[in-house]
């Protein structure tokens, strides 16, 4: 599937370089101004404004909505310059405010802009993400931003193809999220690196889109380069219908044209991994990287029993935990749920399913941050927000948040976090903040006991 995608995209005559690839959909975040500033030192223009798409994410406040300041200003001078860059060089931008605003890896497949067979780049490592829809997605870096604004194409260094096949099914309770930090367990190692993964396998055809987002998400924490799922009924029927999708004729063309990106039968890969989804239970992280983790009824491992005894030691350390204690003591001040691996409505429901009837325990801060406006409002057209705020939690403006602390959502120095994004790097959410990632719905019963926790224990 990566060589049929790559084969549709490779530029024809540029002998030199062999895989230029024409970029079909480049999304940019706040986070890119650097890029801008190469194009205007160089004179040059934004080649394909109308396959460019820009969108305020991490730095956006989630207190409260779309402060704009003046005619001109959002208060921040990292959105006032997204807005202002995508205003000099004609490219579509969703400021705050804006219903269609989000997180980059949840409005374009939200919006029907991410589609089977595309090359989707983003100055973003989560760009992976978009493989979940059968897209191949590349996280740039800034010079390459530069590039792909005035070039719309991308140099990709020779990648190597690597099957990921999921047996088996996920138990009930346990979530994509659990099965993404199991591979990213495995993969610790870095055999993932330099590779395209494609997931296949039966317990990857039962995942939803959404599920399938998140595995893909993930897959930059696996050492991927990026991840593919061939598209199949699911993926269609999410497409289907949405704003950006081909309509009419055009759309069963498209259908006719996903069907042949499927990897062949006799296909050769350069790394095969077979991975039984039965196995997996629900995790958190206990260290400082997504792959230090263990099952909640299991214990923190002593360093001594882990394949880097100094590394693990190290992480405990920043951690403040002990090896041998149980995963489901860690007590915890904050709970954080949304990002781009987790805040989606399908996660948002997950979470209000646990918490329904129930309180957040007390001096607990829970966030729940919705992915994008769209998903923020049909969380609320299906009271989602007073599920949460009956139960004590805070229902926040659409953006990054507490992923990253690049915005005002922050936590102290020592402040322990159930969160439902993707890294728990020292320092991520804060200095000195301490971070384990869990799904949403371990999220949810871990605000309601203020410790790790799995909702069947509830
Ligand atoms: C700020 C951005 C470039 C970064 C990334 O590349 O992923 C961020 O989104 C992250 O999650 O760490
Ligand atoms: S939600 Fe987190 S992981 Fe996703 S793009 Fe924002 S900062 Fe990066």
């Amino acid at each position: 599937m990566y060589e049929k995608i790559l084969d549709r995209h490779r530029l024809r005559g540029a002998t030199d370089i062999p895989d230029r690839l024409f970029v079909d959909l480049h999304l940019v975040h706040d986070l890119s101004p650097q890029a801008f500033d190469g194009l205007r030192r160089e004179g040059r223009t934004v080649r394909r404004p109308d396959l460019t798409l820009a969108t305020a994410d991490h730095g956006v406040s989630t207190a409260s909505p779309a402060p704009e300041v003046g005619p001109r200003s959002f208060g921040s001078p990292q959105l006032d310059t997204l807005m202002s860059n995508c205003s000099q060089f004609g490219i579509p931008v969703y400021g705050p405010g804006s219903n269609k605003q989000g997180i980059v890896h949840v409005i374009a497949p939200e919006l029907g802009l991410t589609q089977p067979g595309m090359v989707i780049a983003c100055g973003d490592s989560h760009t992976p993400s978009h493989g979940a829809l059968g897209a191949l997605g590349f996280g740039i870096g800034t010079s390459d931003v530069e590039h792909v604004l005035a070039t719309q194409t991308l140099v990709l260094p020779t990648l190597k193809t690597m099957r990921v096949t999921l047996t088996g099914s996920l138990r009930p309770g346990v979530t994509a999220k659990d099965l993404a930090l199991g591979l990213v367990r495995l993969f610790n190692a870095g055999d993932a690196r330099g590779h395209v993964i494609e997931f296949q396998g039966p317990a990857l055809a039962r995942l939803s889109v959404e599920d399938r987002l998140t595995l893909c998400n993930l897959a930059a924490e696996m050492g991927a380069r990026s991840a593919l799922v061939a598209p199949d009924e699911v993926t269609i029927e999410h497409v289907r219908g949405r704003r950006h999708a081909p309509a009419g004729a055009r759309w069963d063309a498209a259908v006719e044209d996903w069907s042949r990106l499927s990897s062949d039968p006799d296909a050769v890969f350069d790394a095969e991994v077979v991975f039984d989804a039965d196995l997996c239970e629900p995790t958190a992280t206990w260290g400082t990287t997504p792959a230090m983790s263990a099952a909640l009824d299991a214990f923190v491992p002593r360093p001594e029993e882990t394949a880097d005894p100094t590394a693990a030691r190290l992480a405990l350390e920043y951690m403040g935990l002990m090896g041998g204690e149980p995963m489901a003591s860690i007590q915890i001040d904050v709970v954080f749920i949304g990002s781009c691996a987790n805040g989606r409505l399908e996660d948002l429901r997950a979470a209000a399913d646990v918490v329904h009837g129930r309180m957040v325990a007390p001096n607990v801060r829970v966030l729940v941050v919705p992915g994008s406006r769209s998903v923020k409002l049909d969380a609320e057209a299906e009271g989602l927000d007073r599920v949460f705020t009956s139960a004590g939690m805070e229902w926040r403006e659409p953006g990054c948040s507490m992923c990253l602390g690049l915005n005002d959502d922050t936590l102290g120095p020592g402040m322990r976090c159930a969160a439902t994004s993707n890294r728990n790097f020292e320092g991520r959410q804060g200095p000195g903040a301490r971070t384990h990632l869990v799904s949403p719905a371990v999220a949810a019963a871990t605000a309601v006991t203020g410790r790790l926790t799995d909702p069947a224990t509830l």
